[in-house]
């Protein structure tokens, strides 16, 4: 498609949306906009976008479609701002925020002047930020959910969807009650227990420091997501202040629970308390992309001597397969360690395994 993008916030998000539009429709012409001069000079420099706006009122004017990519507090005070500025006959204003409810209320103001603004929200992402760290595929195979505000047609949906369609993910609408209520429980929640583990961890470290040695592995693992942006998580946990304050509640009866069952050493009860988790899970797919990303990990069984590193990557670099990280798992003291390797798709980390299965005798094993 021709047009011209307008990308209001040049971080993670706004960097990778740029990338995956520009991939699609290279005759778009995408303009960008931060409040952050690097930012903004960095997406100019490595061509993410076409040019940088002379101001955010410029940018918005001549845009066919505005796309919102800042934390959620500011979307508010964007879509204010927008509300009131001169804009072109027809444009198309959608956000990318992780919460819907308060910014759909907020765009009423777009739809009083006939504005149509759809709600988005890719729900794939890291615990990085910044444009440095965008990505054209970040949104592959994830769910991209629209909350259509009231002066959305299908036509406009219909259009967005067009314009989205370098992201390679997969769109479904959905209210922005039902998005915040699913979001909360899934994506929202468990960025609170990620952080409150590790509250907990480092309260206990300070009388025993082996703590912050042994929690390497599977501890690193599971609170992986409170190494996410604070600023981003307190906006989001503002904007769903309820379905959280509602789901912590719960939580506190569902530990109560689990106290209680402690407490009397029900063997049943934990086994089933376990047992049920573990079914769940389990049944839950396991290499489409989610709102928290999936691992891609390969273990590698590996003799522990200088230089095996190198021989794996090196290895990986002939086939010209990418990692993204490599780690040593620390928890065996014996001569053999396990090498964890992680990829950004299922793809790599399968030619991964052949790779290394054909040029190596090292077990291997996928998590
Ligand atoms: N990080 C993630 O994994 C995901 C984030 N989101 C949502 O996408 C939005 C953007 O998040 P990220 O790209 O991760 O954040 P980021 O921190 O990487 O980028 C945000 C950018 O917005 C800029 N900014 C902030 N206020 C601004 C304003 N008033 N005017 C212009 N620029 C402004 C910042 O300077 C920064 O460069 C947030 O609403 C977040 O909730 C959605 C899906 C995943
Ligand atoms: O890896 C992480 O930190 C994430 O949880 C990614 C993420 C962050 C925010 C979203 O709205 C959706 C996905």
């Amino acid at each position: 498609m021709r047009g011209n993008v307008f990308i209001a916030g040049l971080g993670l998000i706004g960097g990778s949306l740029a990338k995956a539009v520009k991939k699609a429709h290279p005759q778009a012409h995408i303009t960008g906009f931060d409040l952050r001069e690097s930012e903004l000079g960095l997406a100019e420099a490595l061509n993410i976008i076409d040019e940088k706006a002379a101001s955010f009122e410029a940018g918005a004017a001549a845009a066919d479609l505005i796309m919102i990519a800042v934390p959620v507090l500011q979307t508010e005070r964007m879509i204010e701002h927008l509300a009131s500025l001169p804009l072109k006959e027809g444009v198309l204003i959608t956000d990318t925020g992780s919460t819907k409810s308060r910014i759909m209320k907020r765009a009423r103001v777009l739809e009083d002047r006939g504005i149509a603004f759809i709600g988005g929200h890719p729900m794939a992402g890291s615990h990085k930020s910044g444009v440095a760290a965008s990505k054209e595929l970040l949104f592959e195979n994830a769910f991209y959910l629209l909350t259509p505000g009231g002066a959305a047609e299908e036509k406009h949906v219909a259009i967005l969807k067009k314009w989205l369609e370098g992201t390679r993910a997969k769109i479904l609408e959905v209210t922005a009650e039902q998005h915040d209520e699913i979001t909360g429980v899934i994506s929202h929640f468990p960025h609170i227990i990620a952080a409150s583990l590790v509250h907990q961890a480092r309260k206990f470290n300070r009388d025993n420091p082996l703590i912050e040695r042994l929690a390497a592995g599977g501890f690193r693992d599971i609170t992986r997501i409170a190494s996410s942006n604070p600023e981003m998580w307190k906006d989001i946990s503002l904007h769903n202040k309820d379905i959280l304050l509602s789901l912590l509640s719960d939580w506190r009866d569902e530990m109560n629970d689990v106290l209680s069952i402690l407490e009397r050493e029900d063997e049943e009860g934990l086994y089933r308390y376990f047992d049920d988790a573990k079914t769940f899970r389990d049944s839950l797919p396991a290499r489409s992309q989610g709102a928290i990303p999936a691992f891609y990990e390969l273990y590698v069984d590996v003799p522990d001597y200088p230089g095996v590193i190198s021989e794996l990557t090196g290895y990986l670099a002939e086939e010209r397969i990418s990692i993204t990280n490599i780690r040593i798992m620390e928890t065996r003291d014996d001569v053999y360690g396990i090498l964890v390797i992680s990829f950004q798709n299922e793809k790599d980390r399968l030619r991964a395994k052949n790779c290394i299965e054909q040029k190596t005798t090292y077990d291997l094993f996928l998590a």
